[in-house]
């Protein structure tokens, strides 16, 4: 499975009409294909190990709100990178997440192909899943490189997207004071 990324890279270089064997790209393959592993790392990574057990009992049914967590992801269409900020609150229901683990949860998904609505969701979902919330509401704002660098070459637009679940999308009392709480 490595050799075959290394393998294919060095295709890629060939095929964009380089020289392989110059000094320059000699390790460019093995290179590439070891940043390639990293960055869609998140396919290896599975939600129960990531949380390693670190939930704890609160009784506290205050919103949680974890925000600018930065992340870097690559569009599914193009693979070129998109970069932005996710904001996540949870409202407890009997125990709390680890801090980090929220941050954690946001890199394991980004680092695999994707759009970013389904990012967000995903991030939404296993906040869900791992912690039995109320409710879980994730708000995230990116800038696409394959908007920026090609295509329709727009630098300054950002894509925003939001999932809502439980008591944040029942209850508009619940979403507004997220919103506001991310609000800067
Ligand atoms: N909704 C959504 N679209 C995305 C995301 N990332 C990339 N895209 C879009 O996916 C679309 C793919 O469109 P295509 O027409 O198939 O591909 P393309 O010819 O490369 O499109 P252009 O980018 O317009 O040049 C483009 O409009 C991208 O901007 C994302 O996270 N969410
Ligand atoms: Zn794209």
């Amino acid at each position: 499975m490595d050799h075959d990324l290394d393998y294919h890279f060095e295709q890629i270089i060939r095929g964009i009409g380089e020289d392989v064997g110059r000094e320059g790209l000699v390790k460019t393959p093995e290179r590439a294909a070891r940043a390639f592993e990293y960055l869609t790392q998140g396919y290896q990574q599975s939600l129960s190990e990531l949380v390693n057990g670190a939930l704890f009992e609160s009784d506290s049914d205050e919103m949680v709100i974890v925000r600018d967590i930065e992340f870097y992801s690559l569009c599914e269409h193009h693979m070129l990178p998109f970069i932005g900020r996710a904001q996540v609150g949870y409202i407890p229901n009997g125990r709390v997440l680890g801090l980090s683990k929220i941050a954690r949860i946001v890199d394991m998904y980004a680092r695999r192909l994707q759009i970013q609505e389904k990012l967000t969701r995903d991030v939404a979902e296993a906040v869900l899943e791992v912690t039995g919330a109320k409710g879980v509401a994730v708000q995230m704002d990116a800038r696409h490189l394959c908007m920026m660098m090609r295509g329709v070459n727009k630098q300054n637009s950002e894509m925003s997207t939001s999932v809502m679940l439980g008591s944040f999308r029942t209850s508009q009392s619940t979403r507004n004071e997220f919103l506001q709480l991310i609000r800067r």
